[in-house]
């Protein structure tokens, strides 16, 4: 597999020379400008229906950390959606420190992270690595993170964090944790678009729900995000780990798709 990254020649102005898709039309992460949504009325009431009884795994992939579910009770449907996903993982993006981090920005502001939920259509496609690269395989439901009071939910996931500290750490997580309670309390409002993964391939297969609503998490809690590393063994020139951070893509034109807003 091609190796690719955040920085330097493998970074994202890179990608699309060995991953050309990602040099698309309907690319993502985008500004979503707020003067330019369009409601739409039409949506009905989003269905996140996730049993907190699922055994999941959580690895550090050199890229994120990757929370993988494997439970065929955790289903999205309804709002912009025509059919029926499953959650596949969650994973999240951050910065460096706690003024950049997330991939979408909302009029120009960059938040300090970003999550996302990653669901795939089991109505259309008969797996996830199918319907990753298919038009409406998969839905992202998206909540951004600033630096603020503590987020316990959040500590169901991070205390897994010293066992995924390098790259290809495992650890499993199977006490009862429901990822629900990461996201924000309100689930009505928020805005959809048509896009593609945010990192390679970059297929064109996404339909991202960016909740409205921003989650608080602590700046200790932010701090941990950073305590990963990105590679097994190699250490800098000057002996200390290389941690993960800033992994997020810059915004991409938005080549007059427009952004949907279930709110007025
Ligand atoms: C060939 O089979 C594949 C390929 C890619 C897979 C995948 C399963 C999960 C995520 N991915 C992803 O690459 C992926 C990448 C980015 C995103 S994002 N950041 O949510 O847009 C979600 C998912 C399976
Ligand atoms: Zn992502």
């Amino acid at each position: 597999p091609v190796a690719w990254g955040y920085e330097g020649d493998i970074g994202p102005c890179n990608w699309h020379k060995y991953f050309p898709k990602a040099g698309g039309k309907r690319q993502s992460p985008i500004d979503i400008d707020t003067s330019a949504t369009q409601y739409d009325g039409s949506f009905k009431p989003l269905r996140i229906h996730y049993d907190s009884h699922m055994c999941s795994s959580l690895t550090n992939n050199g890229h994120t950390f990757c929370m993988s579910v494997n439970s065929d009770q955790c289903n999205l449907s309804g709002g912009p959606l025509e059919d029926k996903y499953r959650l596949l993982q969650f994973h999240c993006h951050w910065g460096s420190d706690d003024t950049k981090g997330s991939e979408h920005t909302v009029d120009g502001h960059q938040y300090a992270a970003e999550l996302h939920l990653v669901h795939w259509n089991t109505d259309k496609f008969k797996s996830a690595d199918e319907a990753i690269e298919k038009n409406q395989g998969i839905a992202v439901l998206t909540a951004f993170i600033k630096a603020g009071k503590e987020h316990r939910g959040w500590n169901h996931v991070l205390s897994h964090f010293k066992d995924i500290k390098k790259v290809q750490g495992t650890s499993t997580v199977n006490e009862d944790f429901n990822p629900k309670c990461l996201l924000p309390e309100n689930q009505t409002d928020y805005w959809t678009y048509e896009g593609s993964l945010t990192t390679p391939p970059c297929h064109e297969s996404v339909r991202f729900i960016i909740f409205k609503e921003v989650v608080e998490v602590s700046s200790e809690q932010l701090a941990q995000f950073r305590s990963l590393c990105v590679c097994s063994s190699r250490k800098r020139d000057t002996g200390e780990d290389e941690h993960l951070v800033d992994n997020f893509r810059p915004i991409q034109p938005l080549n007059g798709r427009v952004v949907k807003a279930s709110f007025q």
